[in-house]
């Protein structure tokens, strides 16, 4: 057990605060705190149970960042996503994260002088080097800025043929808005090919349909990618990829983010830009969830997910190293942050007792990125993780409730059990349904969340415990997009533009249970904290003192 050697893990007695007591740690995933109106599904919903942590208790109920440098993202512009949120709730400290390392990289070209770099530019003289990613500016997955800097810098320093598999996006961002970013990126390869670089689109799709699956949950997904990026097959053929998005586009319920895929093709029809032996590969996506399953498929000798029908002998790089557990991939261009230390690793070295559960599509935000995006227990005696299978292959507003009623169920006997100390949950609705731009199925979401607070709440309740109820970051609470005054912003056609990304709405926390000691209050002489102070917090209400180096505690004891 244990990541560091020569880490005292040993935490100091908290001076006031008991142990022992069962405390209920709850993450609403995308659900941030917003004006109430029409466009404000959690105030839509009836959310009886989260309503009352905070009427009329201020001193257990407030708000904290969740976006930008508080969760290590480059600038206050950045919306907070679940990566970066639970590595603050699980870590207790603010880490540069994957946006930010490869700004730094680019600007210091750093990046070109690494071992990743190197490594694919053996293919530069002789084969195509391939990038392959979410195109976008949404900074959750990856960021177009960063891809332009890639595409100049590779061609500067010898690529002579570059091919480009686009994933469009409308989740980070404004759904129909991958038609402008692919122009911004045509113009870009435009740019190149005057300058001699072979350089154009070879393949696309829509990111939840194509390629950017998660946590396993549907392989077909990562196939229908592999089929157009290697094998360069296809249902839809193209000459350019902005015809390519114009006309898959305008389909009956189109959009960006389940756009089929397609492939350009040249004048006699054939696949621009297969992926074959010799071929250098580079996913440009930093953040690790979404790219994990094709970097196995791109990787791994031994693969049986699907028949890959063809393994090109590639050399592969990620834009970072995706899981450090597994060395996937073992090429990369920018080191990812190292998060050591985190508070699940102090507890399991404290004998705290750990279960902790999501469904399929959060699974591994609760416990990977949790613990510092490391895999599987830190103790298996004192551990447990329990995965409900998430629905696939449909959108979540058609299943709202998704699986919140089994996660609290798990929960709930998980509590009453008497075995775990801590147990911790992700409710998944706000966000993943949120996503989908669906008014009406995001306030169902958001109700069954609240329900399945209810049934934890009145577990604490029975054994005496203490909850912990927050969130991630912001999404149900702000379904449309606003301009600078807050109000509605129409787009040129004066159509309302639904939100389906996050927001930079701050979060909501709150304590309580019978458990609780009386006198524990928030502090208030805090400057605005973040998702990074929970941990330290959770540490107190286990009864233990935080290391000295983590964001401090949310909380205080006074005497009554
Ligand atoms: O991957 C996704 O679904 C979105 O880009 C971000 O959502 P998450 O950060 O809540 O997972
Ligand atoms: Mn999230
Ligand atoms: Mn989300």
């Amino acid at each position: 057990m244990g990541s560091s050697g020569d880490v005292n893990w040993k935490l100091e007695d908290h001076p006031k605060l008991p142990k022992g007591k069962t405390i209920g740690l709850i993450v609403l995933d995308g659900w941030g705190e917003s004006e109430p109106d029409q466009y404000n599904c959690i105030h839509k919903a009836p959310t009886p149970a989260m309503d009352s942590l905070k009427n009329g208790r201020p001193d257990t109920w407030r708000l904290i960042k969740a976006h930008g440098t508080a969760v290590g993202l480059p600038s206050e512009d950045d919306m907070g996503n679940s990566e970066v949120g639970h590595n603050a709730l699980g870590a207790g400290r603010i880490y540069a994260q994957g946006a930010k390392l490869v700004d730094l990289a680019l600007e210091s070209g750093k990046i070109y002088e690494d071992e990743g770099f190197k490594y694919i530019s053996e293919s530069f003289e002789k084969g195509t080097v391939h990038l392959i990613g979410l195109l976008s500016d949404g900074g959750v997955h990856s960021r177009l800025d960063q891809v332009q800097l890639l595409l100049k810098g590779f061609a500067e320093r010898g690529a002579k043929r570059i091919r480009v598999h686009i994933l469009t996006d409308g989740r980070d961002v404004l759904d129909g808005s991958s038609v402008g970013f692919v122009e911004t990126l045509e113009s870009e390869l435009a740019e190149l090919r005057s300058k001699g670089v072979d350089a154009q689109v070879a393949s696309g799709g829509g990111r939840m349909y194509v390629t950017m699956d998660r946590y396993e949950n549907d392989w077909t997904v990562v196939k229908r990618g592999w089929d157009a990026q290697v094998l360069g097959e296809a249902p839809h053929k193209f000459k350019n990829a902005l015809e390519a998005v114009k006309k898959l586009r305008a389909e009956p319920k189109a959009n960006d983010q389940y756009l089929p895929p397609f492939v350009i093709v040249d004048d006699s029809g054939k696949a621009v830009g297969p992926i074959v032996d010799g071929d250098a590969v580079v996913t440009f996506n930093f953040r690790a969830d979404r790219m994990v399953m094709l970097a196995k498929a791109l990787e791994n000798e031994d693969f049986d997910k699907f028949d890959r029908v063809r393994f090109p002998k590639i050399r592969y790089a990620g834009m970072l190293q995706y899981d450090g557990e597994l060395k996937l991939p073992s090429h990369y261009l920018v080191s990812p942050p190292l998060i050591d230390r985190t508070s699940g690793e102090y507890l399991a070295h404290n004998g705290v007792r750990t279960f902790a559960c999501s469904e399929t599509v959060k699974f591994g935000h609760v416990t990977f990125f949790w613990n510092g995006n490391r895999s599987g227990y830190f103790n298996e005696k004192l551990e447990k993780y329990v995965e409900i299978p998430s629905d696939s292959g449909i959108s979540f507003n058609e299943q709202p409730k998704m699986k919140a009623l089994e996660i609290a169920e798990k929960a709930r006997d998980a509590i009453l059990s008497g075995n775990f100390d801590q147990v911790r949950v992700n409710l998944p609705n706000g966000d993943m349904v949120g996503h989908t731009g669906d008014l009406d199925a995001t306030v169902v979401a958001c109700e069954a969340a609240d329900v399945a607070v209810r049934m934890i709440l009145d577990a604490i309740e029975k054994v005496g415990g203490i909850y912990v109820v927050t969130a991630d970051h912001g999404n149900a609470e702000d379904m449309v997009k606003r301009d600078k005054a807050g109000k509605p912003a129409l787009d040129k056609e004066g159509k309302l533009q639904i939100l389906t990304s996050h927001t930079l709405k701050p979060v909501p926390i709150a304590i309580g249970g019978p458990g609780l000691s009386a006198g524990v209050r928030f502090r208030l002489d805090l400057d605005t904290p973040g998702l990074a102070n929970v941990a330290a917090t959770v540490m107190n209400l286990h009864g233990f003192v935080a290391p000295g180096d983590y964001e401090p505690s949310l909380i205080e004891v006074v005497d009554k």
